[in-house]
């Protein structure tokens, strides 16, 4: 997906909204345990509730991996069941030297080899240029970055000063001469918001993938005041506030209900700052 297909989306939806698929067989209904695949179902009923009201789904493949095989299976199902026409991110925060990283790539970017095609993946800078390249290699496909994240461990190391600047300042610097502001994204937590304007500072144009808002705390309110700009450049992820929302046989009315709720907020944001 280009940046302006993204753009035209939300415009087009009011929102900019990710639903996360954290998608948890201890946490969703009973009733869905009789199907083959009860994760599966539950992501089904999550997207048809939610599409006409994000412009992203974010999977994370913890919740995924964690089931083996057959976890596996159920996020290949999910990749194909996902709307064509939002960004699907894989959360999968991988970070290693080239080759293995080309490996990562192939498998959550390249269709033919393993059943995948996301959009996006979120990657760790840590050991970086090389370690995050090889998802660049891919026409057309996002690298979200992990600049300052909404953890509480966030200031063990991204706070750190390197000289002139903060370590998550410095990824940000580096990590754009790599690419433009039309593959790169930046992951900056809700809880932070009151670093956007700064983050501003080194990444004017980029697209921020912003968890953080519901279960954690975060305000929207707070991150649009600080973050956004002409063309949005927000995407703002809730997970469990809205796949958790009931657990009972109304979990996807319930789940679209919250989904409803951030996106007339985000909708209000989107006219306060003059793009719709
Ligand atoms: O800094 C970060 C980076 C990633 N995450 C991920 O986002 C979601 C948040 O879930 P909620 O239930 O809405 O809290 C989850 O997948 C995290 O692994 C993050 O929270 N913070």
């Amino acid at each position: 997906m280009t940046r302006q297909q993204l753009i035209d989306q939300i415009k087009q939806k009011k929102s900019f909204l990710c639903v996360g698929l954290d998608t948890d067989l201890d946490k969703i209904p009973e009733f869905l345990k009789q199907y083959p695949d009860p994760v599966f179902e539950f992501n089904k009923r999550i997207i048809d509730a939610t599409k006409d009201l994000c412009v992203a789904y974010k999977p994370n493949s913890a919740f995924y991996e964690s089931y083996g095989v057959k976890g596996l299976q159920s996020l290949i199902d999910t990749w194909q069941y996902l709307p064509k026409e939002t960004l699907n991110i894989i959360d999968a925060k991988r970070g290693d030297i080239g080759n293995t990283s080309d490996k990562y790539a192939r498998a959550f970017f390249d269709e033919t080899a393993s059943g995948m095609s996301f959009d996006a993946i979120t990657v760790t800078p840590y050991m970086g240029n090389d370690s995050v390249t090889p998802y660049l290699k891919y026409e057309g496909k996002w690298v979200i970055i992990l600049a300052l994240t909404s953890s509480v461990g966030s200031k063990d190391f991204q706070y750190l000063n390197t000289g002139d600047d903060y370590l998550y300042e410095a990824v940000i610097k580096k990590a754009n001469t790599w690419a433009g502001a039309d593959r790169i994204m930046y992951v900056v937590g809700a809880t932070k918001s009151t670093e956007f304007t700064n983050i501003r500072k080194y990444a004017p144009d980029n697209f921020l993938l912003v968890p953080g808002v519901g279960a954690q705390g975060g305000s929207l309110e707070d991150v649009c005041q600080y973050g956004i700009t002409k063309d949005c450049g927000l995407l703002v992820n809730a997970s469990r506030s809205i796949i958790y929302a009931s657990n009972g046989e109304d979990f996807a009315d319930a789940a679209r209900e919250e989904a409803k709720s951030l996106q007339k907020q985000m909708a209000v944001e989107l006219e306060k700052a003059g793009i719709i």
